[in-house]
């Protein structure tokens, strides 16, 4: 049976007015089927006051996709935690594997944005995942780990509460190619311990998502898997009734 808490919608740069609106009404009107999964929706910066605006019950709440690790200032372009929450966000994704790869955000750049959001009381999302080479050389868990140290270096246990880690594996983003729930509780599995070894017994409730082309037809059997807690959808985001099955999917 799926166990399943946290599933956050991820629309990338996708996504208008009238798509909020459906979203939202959507999700609104069919709520009771989901009613114990926390659901968030991560649209673009522009986007972010139409949901906010929609979504002025606390039955699902607002991210952001990215956030800038400064607080104020000349940075042409960036948003900052402060300037997020005054819109209304409450989630902020961290060092999704396309900021990693297409806009070279450093771990230390993805340590920052993460006390930042910390710090403003936002909880904040980290990615992490292996690309195919890494998984094909057998390089998994070691690149894992890493970028869940490197992400968490220097965080008190006293912000658990505010961490969720998403394992999104690069090879299964946008490609149709879901990692077996075998292979995803295999990770999910070895995050648990991490987490637990990096903040004590309160890591055993940090939320931990799977994303990467997660479906309708899928979604249930990974939310079945024991470590995994919810997902990070990007692609079935974007229509409104696979969205929908996979909330319903996460309830069980
Ligand atoms: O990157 C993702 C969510 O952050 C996953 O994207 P897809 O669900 O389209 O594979």
């Amino acid at each position: 049976m799926p166990n399943a808490s946290l599933v956050i919608a991820n629309w990338k740069m996708n996504g208008n007015k009238a798509l909020a609106k459906e979203m939202v009404t959507s999700l609104r009107d069919n709520h009771e089927q989901f009613q114990a999964v926390n659901v968030v929706v991560c649209p673009p910066f522009t986007l972010i006051s139409d949901l906010t605006r929609e979504c002025y019950y606390d039955d699902i709440a607002v991210g952001a996709q990215t956030v800038s690790e400064h607080e104020s200032g000349a940075y042409t372009g960036e948003v900052s935690t402060s300037q997020l929450k005054e819109a209304g966000v409450s989630y902020v994704l961290v060092g999704h594997s396309e900021r990693r790869q297409l806009f070279a955000e450093s771990d230390e750049q993805i340590n920052q944005k993460v006390k930042a959001t910390l710090s403003a009381n936002l909880k904040a999302v980290l990615c992490v995942g292996e690309n195919k080479s890494q998984r094909d050389a057998g390089e998994t868990w070691d690149v894992v780990s890493q970028q869940v140290k490197n992400a968490l270096q220097g965080i008190a246990p006293e912000s658990t509460g505010k961490i969720i880690v998403a394992y999104e594996p690069v090879w299964a983003i946008g490609t149709g190619e879901t990692a077996t729930p075998e292979q995803a509780q295999e990770v999910h599995e070895k995050l648990r311990a991490l987490v637990v070894e990096l903040f004590g017994e309160i890591g055993n409730k940090l939320p931990l998502l799977y994303g990467g082309s997660v479906k309708p037809g899928n979604a249930k059997e990974l939310f079945s898997q024991k470590d995994i807690d919810g997902g990070l959808i990007g692609g079935a985001s974007l229509k409104t009734d696979d969205f929908l099955s996979i909330c319903q999917a996460a309830q069980g």
